[in-house]
């Protein structure tokens, strides 16, 4: 390589001092004859090709860059490089300076590349344009290879080169389409800092790595080059993290799509068909955003009528448009109950991969204590893995913990006490909801879910107010049909049977008597219901009500569609507490960004400056996603606020 470099240093020696001495003319005839007889070829790679960009030289760029530095400092033969970033990539990116040239093996085959630029002057106009080429030269002999094998190696490793750097944008929507640069995603979150039970995320990384080197194999078996994945489970045990994770593994940008801000099936076509190659689509609670959901459950559109968006729609915009238009996207939904959506959704193909991220178990603890504290063991560990297998944590609640002191000491006995106290305030056996995340009472199906006793409920409800009275038959009983109900309960009880049917014909239980205390149960909860709104009832009671109705569904009384609403219900109060939170920390973040402005203003260093805009710029995001946060769950509440809490169900 020193011997190559050097004649070609001598070549461009005497090549200036021609240049010097004779016309333009002349040496091109000279350098026209020179090219007849020499067994060399050229390929003049210009920056522009037939009036728009040409992509081999942007490859090039890319591809020779890569290589500068290492050339340079193999044996000191390039002396000057150009260097450059900007926002959009991660780290500098290097290239050939004017005049310089490189060489690069290919196969054994030396492939000479030398960049060059020049200024031309129009002075009709006053106009001046440089013009950028880059010339690649080899043996003749190797002329079929450079166009069949090193250019598309040239650009395949440009491609790598270019993706591994670049910045992951995320991007949300406005107005029913994209904003139209997206934000650079900065989230720090990477399988490794993500915990996860088992052998998952080494399958997980896996299948990711598969699915991007997977071109040729999408194309042999004739399947578009899209992938799948449900993320499943309660609030708080890493969805989101898992997503970042996915976007900093395959340096992919985010396409955040809140599908309750958009208005009809045409829109999601549109927006799906804007989203970029390379990317990840995520909708997020998928369960609760669309009229998704499980077709067997019954009607969809009494559930939630202010939603626009339909599960034909999308399973179309899926199947359809992501299909035919794009290529290397994975689609990512999240939900906290994925028995809710319907399966026609989440089938291979679709879903190709369902992960359930669920509470902390003591092996998802060890990782969270190796991450945050840098510790494999500790005598304090014997404890936590005794409670730990008791109740319903989540690695966020435990990550909240590990963060609040370096000490480890300190953390692991913190952490005890929380977890003591989670324990303590759990709801008895008895009327324990069975749901996985302490508030639906489906388990999730599919899912590893601790067998836990204990409930999680944070809403600062008073065990009080759990005690539920119901009516039980007396003297001013009345009959409707064969079944005898307090007098009070008699309307409802005709309006349930004109509705639902006998819904206590195939109970388990024999007797009129029985038969009667269940649809009086029943009907007791429907009149609870009817007498409050949304912010008269409180989770603790709802879960209560929920328990009972399970009861009764076990002893085979239909009515499946009380607790699908007492389900909605709850999701609806919990979105309540939801909306108050983000409406704080918007409040918060306005805040903020109020005071660094004013702190930006007092900075007159340029480093100090940039910082704080782009201090700025995040908070401006995020205040984003919490006002589009806020207006989704206003929408989804907005249903429960203009009509009763039974509306259709007598
Ligand atoms: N498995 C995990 N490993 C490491 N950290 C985690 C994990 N799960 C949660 N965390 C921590 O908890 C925070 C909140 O988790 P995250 O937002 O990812 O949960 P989520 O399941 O998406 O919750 P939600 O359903 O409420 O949106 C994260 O920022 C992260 O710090």
């Amino acid at each position: 390589m020193a011997s190559t470099l050097s004649v070609l240093a001598a070549f461009t020696i005497i090549r200036s001092t021609f240049n010097e001495f004779f016309p333009n003319e002349i040496r091109e005839y000279f350098w026209s004859l020179i090219r007849r007889f020499s067994p060399e070829f050229t390929l003049v790679i210009e920056e522009s090709h037939h009036g728009s960009g040409n992509h081999i030289y942007k490859a090039a760029m890319a591809y020779l860059g890569s290589h500068v530095l290492s050339a340079s400092s193999a044996d000191g033969s390039l002396k000057r490089l150009t260097v450059g970033k900007n926002e959009n990539v991660r780290q500098f990116t290097f290239g050939l300076d004017r005049h310089s040239e490189i060489v690069d093996f290919f196969h054994g085959v030396p492939m000479k590349w030398k960049y060059y630029s020049d200024v031309n002057t129009n002075s009709n106009i006053q106009l001046t344009a440089e013009s950028r080429w880059y010339e690649l030269s080899c043996k003749k002999k190797h002329a079929e290879m450079v166009e069949s094998e090193y250019l598309p190696h040239v650009i395949d490793m440009a491609k790598k080169l270019k993706d591994r750097n670049r910045m992951v944008k995320f991007h949300t929507i406005r107005s029913e389409s994209w904003c139209s640069k997206g934000v650079n995603l900065e989230h720090p979150m990477t399988f490794d800092t993500l915990a996860m039970d088992g052998d998952h995320k080494k399958d997980i990384v896996e299948d990711l790595d598969s699915f991007i080197n997977g071109k040729e194999y999408y194309k042999k078996v004739g399947k578009v080059w899209k992938r799948g994945y449900l993320l499943h489970g309660p609030p708080g045990t890493g969805k989101s993290s898992f997503i970042a994770a996915m976007a900093n593994h395959l340096n992919f940008d985010i396409f955040n799509l809140n599908l309750s801000a958009v208005k009809s099936d045409s829109s999601l076509e549109y927006l799906l068909l804007h989203v970029s190659n390379h990317s990840i689509l995520v909708i997020e609670d998928i369960d609760c955003t669309v009229k998704l959901q499980n077709r067997e459950a019954g009607d969809q559109t009494a559930s939630y009528p202010h939603l626009q968006v339909t599960l034909s729609g999308l399973l179309n915009a899926i199947d359809g448009l992501l299909s035919c238009c794009g290529d290397e996207r994975i689609i990512v939904f999240t939900t906290n109950y994925k028995d809710r959506i319907d399966p026609a959704l989440l089938r291979a193909g679709r879903m190709d991969k369902h992960i359930c991220l669920s509470y902390c178990t003591f092996s998802t603890f060890k990782q969270l204590a190796a991450i945050y504290l840098g510790i494999s063991n500790h005598d304090l560990f014997s404890r936590i893995e005794k409670i730990i297998g008791q109740i319903k944590v989540s690695p966020a609640e435990v990550a909240g913990e590990l963060l609040k002191s370096k000490d480890s000491k300190t953390c692991l006995e913190g952490l005890i006490q929380f977890l003591e106290s989670k324990e303590s305030q759990a709801t008895p056996e008895k009327t324990k909801p069975q749901g996985e995340d302490g508030n639906n009472n489906k388990q999730e199906k599919g899912c590893q879910s601790k067998a836990s006793t204990k409930t999680d409920m944070t809403n600062g409800d008073s065990p009080n107010h759990n005690a539920i009275t119901f009516p039980v038959v007396g003297s001013n009983a009345m009959t409707v049909g064969e079944y005898t109900v307090k007098a009070e309960l008699t309307p409802i009880l005709s309006a349930v049977l004109l509705k639902h049917g006998d819904i206590v014909a195939n109970s388990t239980l024999n007797s009129m008597q029985c038969r009667s205390s269940l649809l009086e149960i029943a009907c007791g909860i429907i009149q609870k219901l009817q007498a409050v709104k949304l912010e008269g009832i409180t989770e603790l009671e709802l879960q209560s009500l929920l328990t009972t109705v399970s009861d009764l569904e076990s002893v085979k009384l239909q009515i499946s569609w009380l607790h699908k609403r007492l389900d909605e219900i709850i999701e609806a109060v919990q979105l309540v507490r939801r909306s108050s939170t983000l409406k704080e920390d918007k409040r918060k973040n306005l805040q903020e960004i109020e005071m660094e402005k004013e702190m930006e203003s007092c900075h007159t260093e340029k480093p100090e400056l940039q910082k704080k805009s782009l201090q700025i710029q995040k908070m401006k995001v995020v205040t984003q996603k919490h006002s589009e946060n806020i207006s989704s769950t206003e929408a989804k509440l907005s249903y429960f606020h203009e009509r009763s809490l039974v509306d259709g169900l007598l």
